[in-house]
């Protein structure tokens, strides 16, 4: 890599030349990982090819696990035994196995840091700058919001990393999405991704990694900077990433697991590098106004297929495109929309809060934040599920817990939960759910279930509501 550090390189570049171990020729490099963050649903067989071939994990310290997508989050007393699905069950009984045998370190069901992994690897200060981070899962690009080169890996790479703690890659394409100005008041993180994917398109942003910046991203917390880069994998990246900055630093003095006190400085001194040089080329550029970034809700089976709030379902008879047109009327079949309706108004079944997109404590806030001394209305089902054990500790200390509760919300134990069929918490066929999550595919979410994405303060609203509706025309006379 001579000469790296003289040409001007982008954040995402400065990242991956620090991490190459070996050029393994024809364009691919042998990439060091840091950490790997491992689940119970994609792991089973990549332990068990370690096991078939007599090998260890090369460094369980950069390893962690947690069980997320199958675990139940109501009454989990009767720990992974009571599981009542076999296949959910097997899968989190055989992580459990899995670390146990090859010594990984790993967060149990009934620990109070237990989450949606997304969600704990920032919490415990395992997600730093600068570091590259894989799981065998696509929403690994939530952690680039620290500035790490996070990506999701499928189960056979899983087990390269395991055995090596390196992964064979070729390089990325780079896209920058430049949001000038600010975000409008009621306007979050999620409506600006939804905003973004409806303007690339699902495979918009496919082969490169996204560099976010501009003043409306560096305006963001740390959970809006990691709603964004959540969603990355969404417009077809391979993954998303902000520099670090002070809010960065700032999440991290807090953060267990991460560099203190003089090691802090240290690594501070090589962050504050973690910059694109000016001179050094994108291969595509997106600037985006912030201003004209309204509240955002799907109507589709893609989440590409958004509207803003105060915008209509289309009418595939306006679509000249034949094929294009097919394809909206079957998703509005799929949906059971009417062509040309205004999306607000639209009467929901279910509201679901959480997710690794929308599970943190900031996006339970801003759902509080709507209820105003409302009820959830008469026949929907609403569910908050915070993102992990920590979220839940710090809502309940705030009171959260019984602001949802007296309005009539579930309030629930950490995990995946209704993002997606995989768990007790399912939308039965043609049921109707405001979610923050960030899938809307067929069936995502139960077979035959309906999904409209959308923020966590439109989601509370539509479930106090009874239907879908703009956030910001709520009265909101008692913020928590
Ligand atoms: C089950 C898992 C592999 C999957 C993913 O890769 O993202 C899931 O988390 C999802 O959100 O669809
Ligand atoms: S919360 Fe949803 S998107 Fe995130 S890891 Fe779980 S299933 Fe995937």
């Amino acid at each position: 890599m001579t000469g790296a550090a003289s040409r001007p390189r982008l954040l995402f570049q400065k990242v991956w030349d620090a991490h190459v171990v070996a050029d393994i020729g024809d364009g691919a490099v042998l990439l060091y990982i840091d950490r790997h963050l491992v689940n119970e649903v994609t792991s089973p067989q990549a332990f068990e090819g370690l096991r078939l071939a007599g090998r260890k994990v090369r460094r369980p310290g950069g390893t962690i696990a947690v069980a997320d997508h199958n675990v139940p989050t109501d009454d989990r007393s009767g720990g992974v035994a009571a599981i009542a699905e076999p296949e959910s069950r097997l899968q989190v009984e055989a992580l459990e196995r899995n670390v146990a045998e090859f010594g990984v370190p790993y967060v149990p069901l009934r620990s109070r840091r237990q989450g949606i992994v997304h969600i704990i690897g920032p919490e415990l200060g395992l997600t730093l700058p600068g570091t590259t981070i894989v799981c065998g899962d696509s929403h690994t690009s939530t952690h680039g919001a620290f500035g790490a080169l996070a990506f999701g890996i499928g189960t056979s790479e899983a087990e390269h990393v395991l055995a090596t703690q390196t992964l064979i890659q070729r390089p990325a394409k780079a896209m920058l999405i430049r949001v000038d100005n600010r975000l409008g008041a009621g306007v979050t993180a999620k409506d600006l991704i939804l905003h973004i994917i409806g303007r690339i398109g699902t495979g918009g942003a496919t082969g490169h990694v996204i560099e976010y910046a501009g003043e409306a991203v560096t305006a963001l917390d740390m959970a809006g900077r990691m709603t964004l880069c959540n969603m990355s994998i969404e417009a077809g990246a391979r993954a998303g990433m902000i520099a670090p900055d002070e809010t960065v630093y700032a999440w991290l003095a807090n953060a267990p697991h991460a560099p203190k006190g003089a090691a802090f400085e240290r690594a501070r001194a090589y962050w504050d590098t973690l910059r694109s040089d000016e001179g050094a080329d994108y291969d595509r550029t997106v600037v985006i106004d912030a201003r004209e970034v309204a509240p955002m809700v799907s109507w589709g089976t893609s989440p590409e297929a958004v509207t803003t709030i105060d915008g209509a379902v289309p009418d595939p008879a306006a679509i000249a495109d034949e094929a294009q047109r097919g394809q909206t009327q079957a998703m509005l079949d799929y949906m059971g929309l009417r062509p040309g309706a205004p999306i607000a108004g639209t009467p929901i079944d279910m509201a679901f809060i959480g997710s690794c997109t929308n599970g943190r404590i900031e996006d339970l806030r801003a759902a509080a934040a709507m209820i105003g001394g409302r009820r959830v209305a008469p026949g929907v089902r609403a569910l908050v599920v915070p993102g992990s054990g920590q979220v839940k500790a710090a809502a309940e200390a705030e009171g959260l817990d019984r602001l949802f509760l007296d309005a009539g919300f579930e309030w629930r134990e950490a995990g995946c939960s209704m993002c997606l069929g995989m768990n007790p918490d399912q939308l039965g066929p043609g049921q109707r759910c405001a979610s923050t999550s960030n899938r809307n595919f067929e069936g995502r979410q139960g077979p035959g279930g309906r999904t409209h994405l959308m923020s966590p303060a439109m989601a509370a609203a539509a479930a106090l509501a009874g239907h879908i509706v703009d956030p910001r025309h709520i009265a909101n006379p008692q913020r928590p």
